[in-house]
């Protein structure tokens, strides 16, 4: 694996006739949060059973892909209550259908439907709890656990049940759960994953509005929807027949809020990377966090003096696109500084090939960036090139990419990182290459690093920096998990864990 995966992401409706369709361009604007699989599940009325039931569609692939039949949105996936997710696998193989969600299963109080967005922290020890008792399991993830803490639990009614099963998972879940009656929206007491409320007008003639719930308000976007509040950390909101009435077009429905005994500690690599510039997660649009993070780099890592050369200014360009506007906040923080250089496009993004593409057997890393980007010679050629990217995790990016500057006439290249140096891995839902594959603690020292990088100078954001940036976009510094930048966990997690271990 060369890059560190995404987590996942997960979109929910209730009370909308074409829920699943909601779901699926919900889940469209999601998809750069996984794209190993995907799913949506629908709860409806079935006459013939006289009973609720929950039809699924599920594969691995892309949202595209996967809903390719459109008409199974009208013979299929009907009902007025929805869940979606797309996935990246970090528990339990990515290969094994078993593992694709939302998962779907039944039990003497009716269904329930679950998709996971992280990583509990104590699944190995849930596990043998469960393996005590004769479970038996179905796949090798850790979010079937939670289904059969749910199962298990002793509390009157499905509701009850599955609050009794988030009391026992520790770590990163931020969750989207459709039972006969409700859909509940979940996220664990520090709050490691984003997840938010939306609302649409009332549909088809009906009394009350539609309710969604989705990773990144982007998502919310493209179904016109409005956001409506953050589910807090720790919350479980239970969206249901009773609580529409009475909510009216407020978000005050019931729930239950989890003890967060170890503070709030929300994923600031959201930020800096996972969700999309025009999603506001954890209260603050990601794209001013990004724009202040090169603002504030600007300051820990200056754009470098030029003495030699025909003196014009640095050009400074992003990576495209993840990267794009912490080079627009670092070359207008620059010139505001008196360090004067151009904002410039250098690589053009080969659109069609994703995030973390899968390249055929024998090709080199090398050929794989070149595939997704392409040097632009006659803004290259002769200039002092500055390179923002968000972060520098294996390297392989970088290394290539500063290869390809260099061949395209570049006459100095230096990088800088709108992100501290990724040193630890991350156990609350993303997929990190192990630690010795990380350049960071490869190369040890920065100028090593930029040696082999093969740049003439590297600078990266400062710990203090990164939180400085996140603190003036938002209100506070202290409700994050920096741990991949610090080492400093803010959750206690079970070392050893490897994500395959349950497969067979
Ligand atoms: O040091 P590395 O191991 O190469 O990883 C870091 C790179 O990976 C990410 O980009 P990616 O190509 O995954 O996705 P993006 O197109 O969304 O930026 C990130 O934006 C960096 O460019
Ligand atoms: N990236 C994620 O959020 C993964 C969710 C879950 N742990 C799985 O592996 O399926
Ligand atoms: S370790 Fe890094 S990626 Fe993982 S939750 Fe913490 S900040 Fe996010
Ligand atoms: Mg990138």
């Amino acid at each position: 694996m060369d890059k560190p995966r995404d987590h996942c992401g997960l979109f929910g409706v209730y009370n909308h006739p074409d829920a699943a369709r909601l779901t699926y361009f919900g889940l469209h604007a999601l998809q750069h949060r996984g794209q190993e699989s995907a799913g949506i599940v629908t709860s409806v009325y079935d006459e013939a059973k006289g009973r609720k039931v929950m039809p699924v569609l599920k594969d691995f692939g892309l949202v595209l892909d996967v809903f390719d039949n459109k008409d199974e949105f009208d013979d299929t996936l009907v009902g007025d209550a929805a869940i979606g997710h797309t996935r990246y696998s970090t528990s339990g193989s990515a290969t094994n259908p078993a593992n694709i969600q939302p998962f779907v299963v039944h039990d003497r109080e009716g269904h329930f439907a679950l998709a996971h967005n992280g990583n509990l922290s104590n699944a190995r020890a849930i596990r043998d709890q469960l393996v005590e008792k004769g479970t038996l399991f179905n796949s090798s993830s850790d979010t079937e656990l939670i289904l059969h803490l749910a199962a298990q639990s002793r509390e009157a009614g499905p509701v009850a049940r599955m609050v009794d099963a988030l009391h026992q998972c520790q770590g990163a879940f931020s969750l989207v759960i459709l039972t006969d009656d409700a859909l509940i929206a979940a996220r664990d007491p520090n709050g490691f994953r984003p997840l938010a409320l939306g609302k649409l007008p009332p549909a088809d003639g009906r009394e009350h509005p539609a309710w969604v719930v989705a990773s990144e308000t982007c998502a919310f976007d493209i179904v016109g929807a409005e956001y409506v509040r953050d589910i807090e950390p720790g919350e479980i909101l239970v969206i249901d027949r009773e609580g529409i009435q009475r909510v009216g077009t407020g978000g005050d429905f019931n729930g239950v809020c989890m003890p967060r005994k170890d503070g709030v500690s929300q994923c600031v690599f959201e930020y800096v990377y996972f969700s999309r510039p025009d999603s506001k997660i954890f209260g603050a649009t990601v794209d001013k966090v990004r724009r202040k993070m090169g603002k504030r780099l600007a300051h820990d890592a200056p754009v470098p003096h030029i003495e030699k050369g025909d003196g014009k200014r640095p050009i400074v360009m992003s990576v495209p696109d993840s990267s794009n506007t912490a080079a627009i906040g670092y070359v207008s923080e620059s010139n505001k500084m008196g360090h004067r250089c151009k904002l410039d496009i250098g690589l053009i993004r080969n659109h069609y090939v994703g995030r973390t593409f899968i390249s055929p057997g024998q090709s080199t890393r090398e050929q794989r960036v070149r595939t997704k980007f392409n040097p632009i010679r006659g803004v290259l050629e002769g200039r002092v090139v500055v390179m923002v990217d968000d972060s520098i995790v294996r390297g392989t990016t970088a290394r290539q990419l500063v290869k390809m500057v260099r061949e395209a006439g570049a006459a100095e290249v230096h990088f800088r990182s709108a992100s501290p140096p990724v040193r630890w891995p991350c156990f609350y839902g993303m997929d990190f290459p192990s630690r010795e594959e990380l350049a960071a603690n490869k190369h040890g020292a920065v100028d090593a690093i930029a040696e082999w990088l093969g740049v003439d100078s590297l600078g990266y954001l400062s710990v203090e920096g990164m939180l400085d940036a996140v603190e003036e976009a938002h209100e506070s510094r202290d409700r994050y998990c920096h741990a991949c930048f610090s080492g400093t966990y803010p959750v206690p997690v079970e070392t050893g864990v490897v994500k395959e271990e349950n497969d067979w």
